[in-house]
């Protein structure tokens, strides 16, 4: 058995938006060492955690966490649509060791992932990859959200698991940190829109680029100065990053949701991905972060941040 760990932030409007050429360049450094990170490594499987924005998951049967047995790519924002290469018996394994463990995750013979899911995997294996896979889907956005115990334990009990297996499987966390793009909310959204979050699978490609259009629009805003969005949080997100680092992820058991919105923006949920991912290596042994970035990107509208963490005993 080895583990390894590569956890990234995801924007659609990467290669859209233009965060300035210092910044562009620093993130695609962080990005290629991730690659070679993970050339390195050389997977066999790689267990994806990551959240949907209600384009593959809708709130007619909206799950806190779903391992997919196989999925597919919704296509949103330029990535490649159409079925990922699920390693379907370790994804049924991974079910069935999450639910023993007392996780009532939900499971999917047809999970519809986004770009939440879909970049980091094209960032870290190129746009048509065959890299074997595990998607789990984490919820983020389809408020309410349970506590962030759950999560932790979630992460554990894959963890547990793949430390008995004697594959090298890499554990990718997509998401955060602090942002608040516009992601629509149930609880405030018109009657059209909360239909689509309800049900909105397969839009049309005029109403799919209608909505894209929408958050261009929102980050040029916010980029400008205007707009109605919160700030990117750094110290939040330090911190955030810091306590990964540490290994102490007990701790995260003790932030409330209201708290991570208060401090992390709506989309600051998304670090659930970043605690299970975190907590799944750390269940395989004790670890040590071997790479850290960071860089607020108004453009991008969120705290871009990458990590990658390996197992102490195979450093
Ligand atoms: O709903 C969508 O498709 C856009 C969501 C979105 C926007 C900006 C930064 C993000 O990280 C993000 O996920
Ligand atoms: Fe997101």
């Amino acid at each position: 058995m080895t583990v390894a760990l590569c956890a990234l932030s995801h924007s659609p409007l990467f290669g859209i938006a233009n965060p300035g050429a210092e910044t562009l360049a620093q993130v695609n450094a962080g990005l290629d060492r991730l690659r070679s990170f993970v050339r390195a490594f050389d997977p066999e499987l790689t267990i994806v955690f990551g959240p949907d924005h209600f384009n593959g998951v809708f709130y007619d049967m909206m799950p806190a966490f779903c391992i997919g047995r196989a999925a597919t790519s919704v296509g949103d924002w330029g990535t490649t649509a159409g079925p990922l290469p699920v390693d379907r018996q370790a994804a049924g394994c991974l079910t069935e060791a999450v639910l023993r463990s007392g996780v009532d995750v939900a499971q999917s013979e047809r999970l519809h992932v986004d770009h939440g899911i879909t970049q980091p995997i094209e960032f870290l294996f190129g746009k048509s990859s065959t890299q074997p896979l595990v998607p789990i889907f984490i919820n983020a956005v389809g408020l309410p959200l349970g506590p962030m115990q759950r999560v932790r334990l979630l992460g554990e009990a894959v963890g547990r698991e793949i430390a008995r297996w004697q594959r090298r499987v890499l554990l990718v966390a997509s998401g955060g940190l602090s942002h608040d793009p516009p992601v629509p909310r149930l609880a405030e959204a018109p009657p059209e829109v909360a239909a689509r979050l309800i049900d909105g699978r397969n839009p049309s490609s005029e109403a799919r680029a209608i909505r894209q259009q929408r958050v261009i629009e929102a980050s040029r805003a916010h980029a400008a100065g205007s707009g109605n969005f919160r700030e990117v949080n750094p110290v939040f997100d330090q911190k955030t990053l810091d306590l990964l680092a540490s290994g102490d992820l007990e701790q995260f058991d003790a932030w409330t949701n209201a708290w991570i919105e208060a401090e992390g923006g709506h989309s600051g949920h998304e670090i659930r991905s970043w605690v299970a991912a975190f907590s799944a290596l750390r269940a395989a042994g004790p670890y040590r972060v071997t790479d850290r970035g960071y860089w607020p990107v108004r453009e991008w509208m969120t705290g871009f941040a990458m990590a990658s963490a390996q197992l102490k005993a195979h450093s």
